[in-house]
């Protein structure tokens, strides 16, 4: 089914943990069960102003938040003379890698956080890597710390992510993070990217989630999994269809809300949707394309052209989550970099402590983390 891809094939399907032979889906009974229809999407513009002819303008979205960002992170300048700092670590040469990170250092500058990045070869030793992964954890200038998957075969990744600091995962990856994330009445210190601009994509164009049938299709660690906790947070109804899933088809039919994250090139047809649903589309499918200069053009998990025409709305790719990924990753840095500049310990959205109540949980959860740190170090006999 993959076979397709030229190249740039991982998409998010290669850390989907997915493996590749998913279950050709049952076809659709005629008709479909329907539901009820009573639109999650407002008839009135003003409410969902990147909805244009049912496609959600990611890239707009995008762009609005960033905006947001660069004001706070002069704010920060202004009144501290600090930026936040984000490092990138790339291993090897795959060329989709370099042009995310490239894609992610020019937004950096475009919102004035600091960008750091460690090109290493692929011949690197995972205990090299995890050196400098350590360098970036006692650096002061550093909140948020990313390395780029997937990594060399050679490398240990869940070592590698389990080395940065919780206090700088920015991409949310530290099991302590989605521990949380999936936990009541808990919140994690980072949200994983792409889930976290997914919701954004909803919740700023206020697309209804609570009491909505949500299906997620995938359940990567990196995306699936999380959308899924962040939107049943959200008090949506949420289920995960996955490879092993019996007449998928079906079950997305139900859906109000389908987010696509299985890494399989337009696998969910026109066919599969309710009428008057909204679909996310994480994917990011290389396919050959001989008239393009690169040779290959990207295309999500959904049928673009035939969702269009059922669904209420609908997010392209490229122009959906993509940009949004990126925008949610400076999001978090600039909340690691406010954490550390302001003292503010706990996320600014979770909480309505006092400032030094705030510090004072900061100050003890570094001093934990601190002492967690030594004692794995030392346990790890270093
Ligand atoms: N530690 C880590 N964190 C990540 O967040 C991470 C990663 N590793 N490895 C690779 C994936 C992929 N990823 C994307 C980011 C932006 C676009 C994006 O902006 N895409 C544009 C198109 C870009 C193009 O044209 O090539 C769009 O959809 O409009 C896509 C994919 C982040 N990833």
């Amino acid at each position: 089914m993959s076979s397709s891809s030229p190249s740039r094939t991982h998409s998010w399907a290669s850390f989907d943990g997915e493996g590749s032979g998913a279950p050709s889906p049952a076809p659709m009974s005629s008709g479909g069960s329907g539901g009820s229809s009573s639109s999650l999407v407002s008839s009135d513009a003003s409410l969902t102003p990147f909805i244009k002819d049912r496609v959600i303008d990611g890239k707009a979205v995008a762009k609005t938040i960033q905006g947001e960002i660069a004001s706070e992170v002069s704010r920060l300048k202004d009144r501290y003379g600090r930026v936040p700092g984000l490092a990138v670590v790339i291993v090897g040469a795959r060329k989709d890698s370099q042009t995310y990170v490239r894609m992610k250092k020019k937004a950096c500058a475009d919102v004035g956080i600091a960008s750091f990045e460690k090109c290493l070869p692929d011949t690197v030793s995972q205990e090299e890597l995890l050196k400098f992964v350590r360098d970036f954890n006692s650096d002061k200038s550093v909140h948020g710390i990313l390395v780029q998957l997937p990594l060399p075969k050679h490398i240990d990744e869940s070592a590698v992510l389990a080395e940065i600091s919780i206090e700088k995962d920015v991409d949310g990856f530290h099991p302590l993070n989605i521990g949380r994330l999936c936990m009541k009445g808990r919140e994690p210190l980072f949200i994983p990217c792409t889930p976290f601009g997914c919701m954004q994509l909803l919740e700023r164009n206020n697309i209804k989630i609570k009491g909505a049938n949500a299906v997620v299709v995938g359940r990567s660690n990196i995306v699936g999994l999380p959308a899924a906790m962040l939107l049943l947070k959200r008090d949506a109804s949420v289920t995960i269809v996955h490879s092993a899933t019996q007449d998928m088809a079906s079950i997305v039919r139900r859906a109000d809300i389908v987010i696509a994250a299985a890494g399989k090139t337009e696998l969910i047809k026109k066919e599969w949707l309710k009428p008057g649903c909204v679909v996310i589309d994480v994917g990011t499918n290389g396919v050959e394309d001989k008239t393009k200069k690169t040779g290959y053009r990207l295309v999500g998990d959904v049928d673009f052209a035939g969702a269009k025409q059922v669904a209420a709305a609908v997010t392209p790719v490229p122009g959906g989550v993509g940009p949004m990924t990126i925008a949610m990753l400076l999001q978090n840095t600039l909340e690691g970099g406010k954490r550390d500049i302001e003292g503010t310990g706990s996320s600014s959205s979770s909480s309505s402590q006092p400032g030094w109540k705030k510090r004072a949980i900061s100050l003890a959860r570094t001093v934990a983390a601190a002492a967690v740190g030594a004692w794995l170090a030392g346990g790890r006999g270093k």
